[in-house]
């Protein structure tokens, strides 16, 4: 077969199905992804004690989802490099922790957008 025939597309609920089992993957196998999880169920319950408005809960729900996708992005990278590679290389460091320093900029600006949502709230 050519490189260059067209892929088959698959049907949307076996796309769904392959989306679920990466998601089951990552949180059996990644502690982070618990610990946000976790962070995002408490925040999502604090929001609603402190009756943030609807755009505030909006806009936690897509910082909640930036965290939870970059985490998953993170961990797909981390198994690609080490499919590649299982030996010390230095380029393998690299995509690792940029990958990891990308869940770690989303989370510390969403942090920082939560900050200011609560003392709306609050004040
Ligand atoms: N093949 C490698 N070569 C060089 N350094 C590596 C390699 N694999 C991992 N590292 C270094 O070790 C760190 C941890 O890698 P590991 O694969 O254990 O990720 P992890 O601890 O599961 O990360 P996270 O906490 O983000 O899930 C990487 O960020 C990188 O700095």
């Amino acid at each position: 077969m050519s490189n260059h025939s067209p892929r088959r597309h698959k049907h949307l609920p076996e796309s769904f199905k392959d989306a679920i089992s990466g998601f089951v993957f990552a949180f059996l196998q990644e502690r982070n992804l618990h610990i946000q999880m976790f962070a995002a169920v408490v925040v999502i319950v604090f929001s609603l004690m402190i009756h943030v408005s609807l755009v505030e809960l909006m806009i936690v729900f897509i910082l909640i989802g930036g965290v939870i996708s970059l985490e998953l992005v993170n961990t797909a990278i981390e198994r690609l490099v080490d499919l590649v590679t299982q030996e010390e290389h230095p380029m393998a460091k690299a995509a690792k922790d940029t990958a990891a320093a990308a869940v770690w900029w989303f989370s510390l600006i969403s942090a920082i957008i939560y900050l200011f949502i609560v003392l709306d709230s609050l004040i």
